[in-house]
């Protein structure tokens, strides 16, 4: 057993499905102490300590490592993960399904797109592996509708979406959800919903312009992560701190940040990704790319969805740990996109796209933790 900040952290490596040996715990214990410690650590009290109270640079790899679950016949479908999106709307097809399709390809099992009428044709014909469900309602399709009408349909929406709510492991909320108010009013009660399951969620997008203007809906949530970009950061930032962002602090403000959110965990996405759940922040800023198209941010957050959930199996083991399954996913998803795209970028150089990057996720996975 190890402490960290007074807390003890006892058997980090047991997997409830994936039964390892001995030897394999004591492996994955050692590279999450590396992994939240610096690469060259060795599993030392006070050295931990220290390394946990400032920042520094994670080891993403041993972090995935530690995570990914071991290929196991005897596991059956679903036990890898089942994922849903909330997105896509007239406006957006291309988000939602980036997100949805990256958690399959990363090794979840199972990928639903809860998302409007409009978008649900359009996400099933990029992919017959997503299971999608055209139950969103926009207000131009409803504004005719008397109010208690209107109240009816939100219920309708709600109903469609709860009665899968305990089938998933995490959901990621926003990519490609637009901001029509009648849709993100539904989109807020389907968040109480999930915290009523307590399902985990990934916060990005338009649904960081919800959670924004409304910091209630994840304020103290364990379960909660956040993914903004620079401008989503500079908005979080200004509505809850009441100020610009500090990029000479930016550690600092970035603890603040998610401290004053109660504890939620917050991965400020960048030329490095910094992330923090209040009280440590560490850093991933290995691999990248310099080519900046549009959807990585959905490729992150459909693979923090899976990477959380994969870290909560770890933690509900009988020798279960106390490290935050959160911050866990959160650099496991950041190392492995980085990687993806470095990949890419060198085969594809300027013309490489989001679905290049994708191509290149089971690749990168596949060189740090081969499947067998
Ligand atoms: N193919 C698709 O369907 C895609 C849809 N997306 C969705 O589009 C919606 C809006 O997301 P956005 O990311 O565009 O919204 P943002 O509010 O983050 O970005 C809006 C504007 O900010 C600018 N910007 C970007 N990076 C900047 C930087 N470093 N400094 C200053 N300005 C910068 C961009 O040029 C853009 O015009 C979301 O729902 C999102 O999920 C995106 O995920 C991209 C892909
Ligand atoms: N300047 C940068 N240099 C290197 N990598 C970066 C840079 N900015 C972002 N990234 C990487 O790209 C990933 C996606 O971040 P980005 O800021 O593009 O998200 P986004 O704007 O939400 O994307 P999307 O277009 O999907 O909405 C980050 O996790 C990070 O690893
Ligand atoms: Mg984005």
């Amino acid at each position: 057993m190890l402490a960290k900040h007074g807390v003890v952290i006892s058997g980090l490596g047991r997997f409830t499905s994936h039964s390892p040996s001995s030897s394999t715990v004591l492996r994955r214990q050692q590279f999450l102490v590396r992994a939240l410690c610096g690469s060259n650590s060795k599993i030392h009290r006070p050295k931990l300590i220290r390394a946990m109270s400032s920042t520094s640079e994670a080891d993403a790899e041993s972090v995935l490592r530690t995570v990914t679950p071991s290929l196991d016949p005897k596991r059956h479908k679903g036990q890898a993960g089942k994922i849903a999106v909330i997105g896509g709307c007239r406006e957006y097809t291309g988000a939602p399904y980036f997100a949805a399709i990256s958690a399959l390809k990363i090794g979840a099992d199972l990928s639903h797109v809860f998302c409007t009428k409009d978008a649900a044709p359009v996400i099933k014909s990029y992919s017959p592996e997503l299971i999608v469900h055209p139950v969103l309602e926009e207000s131009y399709s409803i504004s005719h509708y008397s109010e208690e009408s209107q109240r009816e349909v939100q219920e309708r929406v709600l109903g469609e979406v709860d009665k899968w709510m305990e089938r998933f492991d995490c959901l990621v909320i926003g990519p490609g959800l637009g901001r029509d108010p009648f849709l993100l009013e539904c989109v807020s009660k389907i968040m109480s919903l999930a915290k009523k399951s307590n399902v985990p969620f990934v916060v990005d997008g338009d649904g960081l312009f919800l959670v924004t203007n409304s910091i209630d809906l994840v304020k103290s949530y364990p379960l909660a992560v956040l993914t903004p970009n620079v401008n989503e950061y500079k908005r979080l930032v200004q509505k809850v701190l009441n100020c610009e962002v500090d990029e000479q602090n930016a550690e600092d403000q970035l603890r603040s940040l998610a401290k004053q959110i109660g504890g939620v965990t917050i991965l400020r996405k960048g030329k490095s990704d910094l992330i923090s759940n209040g009280e440590t922040v560490k850093s991933v800023s290995i691999y990248g790319s310099p080519r900046r198209c549009g959807g990585q941010g959905d490729i992150l957050s459909g693979s923090v969805a899976v990477f959380l959930s994969w870290a909560q199996q770890l933690k509900s083991g009988p020798e279960s740990g106390s490290e935050n399954p959160a911050m866990l996913g959160c650099i496991a998803a950041s190392g492995l996109l980085r990687k993806a795209a470095s990949l890419a970028f060198a085969k594809h150089k300027r013309s490489t796209l989001t679905s290049d990057i994708i191509e290149c996720l089971g690749e990168s996975l596949e060189e740090i933790c081969p499947a067998s």
